[in-house]
């Protein structure tokens, strides 16, 4: 005699599910065909250990792969429903079979399967957002830590460089930093102008303004007042703006490396934080230097000087853009030491609220 096993069963819009009541099957064998069912096992169920065996012909169309899970309990079947949609039964005979019976563990209406879609889908596209986030995150980081890497590199080595061959060559290296430094120097300052659009885009937290302010005018210095004049180029406070502008950048870009990795140094933070107070005013003091000095070379030379109508006069010579850019240059001051002294304050006040 054939014995037939307990089989509950629940639907989805795309599967059925069975789940076949036999603990410790063996032997099990699964097929759909000719959108039948047909199912064999040895096991333990209601009519003790045992071989059971049943057969489901579908309400609607299947398609004839099957797959199933055996526990130790239960064997749990999925069939995929041919077409996407809403089973009014299980079964083409309307009258049910005996061993069969509704799956309440797994039932759902119509609509909570429909809820269910929605919750499955809304997950999935959330899973796929955080993971998208997750590595746009992870490119940022990468970008941001060899960007601040170069950085650091270029600027160590101006600074070792200067203080070596100050050591070395005492005051004669005053006068040939210039020539020995500006390309590295040249290189570091243009590719700053990638901070500018760093902050632009929000890939760091902190505002253009102020960045745009310290790259334009480093940049203004060392293109316009430096690069441009070779008189300028021997002159010692050549070497001062450089020395002055590479302290602050060999302790500021490691702080930012280890901030990409969520790390900090509190040595490091001190110093980042702190050490623009003397270094600012006297970088833009010995850059005021410089524009002074430059402009009676730019007077005598008429480099970048605007050519006027004959009749109104020769020439505007660019020490009168010099000038301006002198007023520029301490209102620029102003600004960003109000902001350095924000972010100073910014930091160490949420440093000691973590501590409390
Ligand atoms: C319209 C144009 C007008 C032109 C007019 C020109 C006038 C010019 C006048 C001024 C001339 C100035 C010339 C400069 C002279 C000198 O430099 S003298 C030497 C001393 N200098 C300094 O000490 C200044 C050094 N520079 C800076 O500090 C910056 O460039 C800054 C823009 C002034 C301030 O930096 P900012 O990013 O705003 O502050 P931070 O607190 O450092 O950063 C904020 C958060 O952002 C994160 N972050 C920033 N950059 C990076 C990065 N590259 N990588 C990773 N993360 C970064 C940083 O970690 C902070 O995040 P939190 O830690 O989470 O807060």
């Amino acid at each position: 005699m054939t014995l037939t096993p307990l089989v509950y069963w629940a639907q989805r819009h795309e599967e059925i599910y069975l789940r076949v009541e036999l603990t410790d099957a063996q032997n099990i064998a699964v097929c759909v065909q000719e959108n039948i069912l047909r199912f064999r096992a040895q096991g333990h169920g209601a009519k003790g250990q045992n071989e059971y065996e049943f057969s489901l012909e579908f309400f609607l169309p299947v398609k004839p792969e099957v797959s199933y899970k055996s526990t130790q309990r239960q064997v749990n079947i999925t069939v995929h429903k041919e077409q996407r949609g809403w089973w009014d039964r299980l079964i083409v005979q309307e009258r049910k079979p005996a061993f069969l019976a509704p799956d309440f563990d797994r039932w759902l209406d119509e609509s909570d399967a429909e809820t269910e879609i929605r919750e499955k889908e809304e997950r999935r596209r959330l899973k796929a957002s955080r993971h998208k986030e997750e590595g746009f995150v992870s490119l940022k980081t990468g970008y941001l830590f060899v960007y601040n890497l170069v950085q650091f590199l270029g600027f160590s080595w101006i600074f070792v460089n200067m203080t070596v061959r100050l050591f070395i060559f005492g005051k004669d290296s005053l006068y040939d930093t210039f020539h020995t430094i500006s390309d590295v120097m040249f290189f570091c300052q243009l590719l700053a102008a990638v901070e500018v659009l760093n902050a632009a885009f929000g890939f760091v937290k902190t505002g253009v303004f102020p960045t745009l302010i310290q790259v334009s005018g480093r940049n203004f210095i060392i293109f316009v007042v430096f690069g441009s004049l070779e008189e300028m180029h021997r002159q010692p406070v050549v070497f001062f703006v450089f020395y002055l502008w590479s302290a602050i950048e060999i302790v500021r870009y490691p702080y930012y490396m280890l901030g990409c990795f969520n790390t900090e140094w509190k040595t490091l933070t001190w110093l980042r934080y702190t050490m623009w107070i003397p270094l600012y005013p006297l970088g833009v003091l010995a850059e005021a230097v410089a524009v002074i000095q430059s402009i009676h070379i730019f007077d005598e030379t008429k480099l970048f000087s605007i050519p006027l109508p004959k009749n109104i006069g020769t020439s505007i010579s660019f020490s009168y853009i010099l000038h301006i850019y002198l007023v520029l240059m301490f209102l620029g001051l102003f600004i960003n030491v109000r902001h350095l002294y924000k972010q100073r304050k910014r930091r160490f006040r949420t440093k000691k609220r973590k501590a409390n």
